[in-house]
């Protein structure tokens, strides 16, 4: 099943404001943080009030995921402790580099009796998972993987090998570009990272079209202002469905039943793009049936 994933926003889970707006926000998703944006003296008060919140529920159709501390730190085997019985769709794996790291974190979610519908997302942030992208992505195929995408994570990258943010991402498209073929090659799903200078609506929305053409899914976001823009960037236009249900409606057309190249409005249209098409739809009507 297709789910809307245009907009996920991350939130600090030692800030009980952001998780109770969070119930009330138009974003796809939300990410309940535990690693970056929560002080080390107050992880296991975030932790507390994490459970506590989903517990409580009230997050509607929004996919929830909660993001766990890192695999070098202490925190991590009681982040997934936590998160492994809270009623969430999926953890959030922070600087992910080896195949190794995914599976401690899969072996550590079967030991706590996790869920298994509950997916494992890992960030892409550091050099090493940069290279080993494919490696990583395609430990989906191992017996009890949750893997179901990738994230990218800008900031550390920049942190671990000094390779700068630029507007327009000049310096990083090559690496973004692996990380998703990477994803694709898997049948797995990649969300962009997040766009640190909110009150710059210009600069988010030219990176939001960007990250759409790219191919990633949807964006990750770190303010309430940004998800408008971002879902409105990743909605399918209305233009676009319309044309999808002209293609797919022209291949089944008995006439064309037994062609793989047809013309529509004077352009060569293939079955392949029918597939498209037919993606292009089942986006737009989970939008339309999350009444989003
Ligand atoms: C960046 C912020 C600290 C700014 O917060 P604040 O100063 O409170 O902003 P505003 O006054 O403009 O807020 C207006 C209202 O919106 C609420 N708010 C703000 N941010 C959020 C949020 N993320 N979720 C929910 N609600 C939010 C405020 O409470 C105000 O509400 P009200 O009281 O009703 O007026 C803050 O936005 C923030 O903390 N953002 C998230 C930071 C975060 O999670 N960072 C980690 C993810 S990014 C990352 O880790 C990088 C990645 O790993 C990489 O390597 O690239
Ligand atoms: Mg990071």
């Amino acid at each position: 099943m297709i789910r809307p994933r245009r907009s996920l926003l991350f939130m600090p889970g030692s800030n009980a404001r952001a998780l109770e707006k969070g119930r009330n926000l138009p974003a796809d998703g939300l990410i309940l943080d535990l690693e970056d944006s929560v002080a080390p003296d107050a992880k296991a008060a975030a932790r507390e009030q994490i459970a506590k919140a989903v517990a409580a529920d009230g997050y509607g159709k929004r996919e929830l995921l909660i993001r766990i501390n890192s695999l070098d730190t202490s925190w991590w085997s009681d982040d997934v402790a936590m998160a492994g019985q809270a009623a969430t769709d999926g953890i959030l794996v922070p600087k992910v580099s080896t195949v190794e790291d995914l599976r401690l974190v899969r072996d550590r979610l079967a030991e706590v009796g996790a869920d298994p519908a509950l997916k494992v997302w890992a960030m892409i942030e550091t050099a090493r998972a940069v290279l080993d992208a494919d490696l990583l992505a395609a430990t989906v195929h191992e017996q009890g993987s949750r893997l179901a995408g990738f994230v990218f994570g800008p900031n550390d990258i920049s942190r671990e090998t000094r390779i700068r943010m630029l507007p327009g991402r000049s310096t990083m498209l090559p690496m973004i570009s692996h990380c998703i073929l990477a994803t694709r090659a898997h049948g797995l799903e990649i969300l962009d990272g997040p766009y640190s200078d909110f009150a710059n609506t210009d600069g988010f929305a030219q990176e939001c079209i960007q990250a759409r053409d790219l191919g990633f899914d949807g964006k990750t976001l770190i303010h309430p202002g940004q998800i408008d823009a971002c879902n409105a960037i990743f909605t399918p236009p209305a233009a676009e469905v319309a044309d999808a249900r002209k293609i797919i409606a022209a291949f089944e057309l008995p006439e064309n039943a037994s062609r793989g190249a047809i013309q529509i409005d004077g352009r060569m249209v293939e079955r392949l793009h029918a597939e498209m098409a037919r993606r292009t739809i089942a986006i737009a009507d989970a939008i339309a049936a999350a009444g989003k």
